[in-house]
């Protein structure tokens, strides 16, 4: 750990929808009880991110992630801010070598949450479901073909207010998103060993540059290990696979004394294939994700893998 004193506030680079806003408060927080500051030691330093401003297209159609971290990313090479918290989800994985994810923070409920019918089976035929991501629009659909996916992208109040307003019938949201705004009455969680999570859901990572070794040092007493190494091992699978936006992926990882099972879901993006392969390796074995691709990749119909540029 860091044995040196903090001297001028650290500035803390996010998002600043209320999501990333509220994620940004708990890893302020958590940073100040690893080190016993003040709170006027962390600056929350917000930023309108490229991805928040377009509203009206898939995100998959206008430039995939990378309009979530654009901002962030050059905010954090010019030094504005020391580092930048994201919905690991949302982050790209292939990131500037100059950058390192230098803590994850404990995972919260990776589940999705079903809003709109109290189960799967339980949404009428035909009905409307809302999302803009192809993972939740595959499984649904391999689920209940006759469902019709309409897009709804937005922040989780801008996607509730969609439903409400009747522009779909159901909709799918991260549990963790709706737990963290303080919205957990919403809906009906769907069980993650049914409905399999996207990668790295549920989980805050903080990004700062490899060259800021005191930076390193503070946020490395907020890092969460076992999270850290799931996120690690299912980015390294997204990686392996050469997903893209339009690529349906799913993962679940769980925790074993010294090992981690990986257990993932490919589709074709109408949800008619559907092909899933699980994987056990020790933490640091950079391989065991790129077995788990091929595992899947050499299982799967070529509706499925022309979506995948595999290793
Ligand atoms: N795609 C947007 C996004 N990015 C992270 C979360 C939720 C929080 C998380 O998964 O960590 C959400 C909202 C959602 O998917 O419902």
């Amino acid at each position: 750990m860091n044995t040196r004193t903090l001297e001028r506030p650290l500035r803390l680079g996010t998002r600043r929808s209320p999501l990333a806003m509220a994620q940004a408060e708990e890893t302020r927080d958590r940073l100040c009880a690893a080190h016993g500051w003040d709170e006027s030691m962390v600056e929350i330093v917000p930023v309108t991110a490229s991805g928040d401003k377009i509203l009206d297209r898939p995100l998959a159609e206008i430039g995939g992630k990378a309009l979530w971290t654009k901002e962030l990313d050059a905010w954090l090479f010019e030094g504005e801010i020391d580092f930048a918290v994201h919905s690991m989800k949302d982050v790209e994985t292939l990131r500037p070598e100059e950058f390192c994810i230098a803590a994850v923070l404990p995972r919260a409920d990776v589940r999705d949450v079903l809003v709109g019918a109290p189960s799967i089976h339980a949404i009428p035929p035909g009905a409307r479901v809302g999302t803009s991501a192809p993972r939740r629009a595959a499984q649904m659909l391999h689920a209940r073909p006759d469902l019709k996916i309409v897009g709804f992208r937005g922040n989780v109040a801008t996607r509730l207010a969609k439903l409400q307003a009747d522009e779909a019938d159901v909709t799918l949201l991260a549990a963790a998103g709706l737990q963290r705004l303080g919205e957990t009455g919403v809906g009906t969680p769907l069980s993650e060993f049914e409905w399999l999570p996207a990668p790295a859901q549920g989980a805050i990572g903080i990004e700062c540059l490899v060259a800021s070794e005191d930076v390193r040092g503070w946020l490395a007493a907020i890092d969460d290990r076992p999270t850290h190494e799931a996120v690690l091992a299912e980015r390294g699978l997204l990686a392996a696979l050469g997903g893209n936006c339009h690529s349906p992926i799913a993962v679940l990882t769980t925790h074993h004394e010294s090992s981690l099972t990986l257990r993932a879901a490919i589709f074709s993006p109408d949800g008619a294939e559907r092909v899933e392969a699980s994987e056990t390796f020790a933490p640091a074995d950079a391989e065991g994700p790129k077995r788990l691709a091929h595992r899947l990749l050499s299982q799967a119909p070529e509706s499925v893998t022309v979506h995948f540029s595999g290793e």
